[in-house]
């Protein structure tokens, strides 16, 4: 099934999925995926439990490399580049894709550190220009005002939503051009949800944002594109009104109108 969707001509493609098929073993867990995630926008994965969300997103930064029995085929083009050719540098595809995880993981150091332990595999910035470095992360991830008076504190002494946003702020201080978000919110409270919304809201000024979320309001709310999947297929990719007020096929429909199952 190919569902890509031409975008509109003011949308430059940041990622271009092409023919994308990925494998578990002998599991075939992507079906022949092509999509444009368009640059400076929130494209959102939705669909139900096990559809293959997190394996497309994980494919972005070659997750899966770590893990001999799993492998991708076709091409994944970042500004006309394919990243699934290992002549590519893992370290330095990270370096442009950078992603946050469903459930916070500060390191176990102190909240400055955190965010500037992924610059100093990149960069040798002096103090000052680290420091610098570590506030406008900071500031970005909407955090700043609660921690610039204990920077030197333990990442893990944070609540759970400021953890969240911690790592937001390390995954944004590299400065990638794409952030991939795998559930940023399943793990926080309504509050903590709500800021990391409006944070995403601000982070497509500057980046390519790609969600993975359980959360149909969630996608609707925070995103510009949606993808809806199905056991692996690409069923339908679209501007987010669209998706949800008209979609065009009757298995999208009957997913966001609850009727699915
Ligand atoms: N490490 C793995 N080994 C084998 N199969 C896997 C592995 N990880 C995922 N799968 C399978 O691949 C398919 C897609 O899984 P994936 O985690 O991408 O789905 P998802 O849509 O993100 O699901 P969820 O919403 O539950 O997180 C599922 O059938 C899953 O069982």
């Amino acid at each position: 099934m190919d569902a890509r969707v031409e975008l509109p001509v003011t949308e430059k493609p940041k990622l271009s999925v092409r023919n994308l098929n990925f494998y578990y073993g002998s599991f075939h867990a992507l079906k022949n995926i092509s999509l444009d995630i368009p640059e400076r926008k929130v494209t959102a994965f939705i669909g139900p439990s096990g559809c293959g969300k997190s394996t497309l997103l994980r494919t972005f930064n070659r997750m899966y490399e770590l893990y001999p029995d799993q492998r991708a085929e076709g091409e994944i083009l970042l500004d006309g580049e394919n990243i699934l050719h290992s002549r590519l540098p893992v370290a330095l595809l990270r370096a442009k894709v950078g992603m946050v995880f469903q459930k916070p993981t500060p390191f176990p150091m102190s909240i400055y550190d955190n965010v500037a332990f992924g610059v100093r595999l990149f960069e040798n910035l002096p103090r000052v220009e680290m420091d610098e470095r570590v506030e406008w992360a900071l500031r970005k991830a909407a955090l700043w005002d609660e921690v610039k008076d204990k920077l030197s504190q333990s990442g893990a002494s944070l609540s759970g939503g400021q953890q969240q946003r911690l790592c937001i702020a390390r995954g944004i201080a590299i400065r990638p051009d794409v952030l991939l978000l795998d559930e940023p919110c399943s793990a926080l409270d309504p509050i903590s949800t709500a800021r990391i919304e409006e944070l995403i809201h601000e982070l497509k000024n500057d980046y390519t944002v790609v969600i993975v979320t359980h959360n149909m309001q969630q996608a609707a709310r925070c995103s510009d594109y949606t993808a809806y999947m199905y056991l692996g297929d690409l069923i339908e990719f679209g501007p987010t009104d669209e998706l949800f007020m008209q979609p065009k096929k009757k298995d999208t429909e009957d997913y966001i109108t609850g009727r699915f199952g």
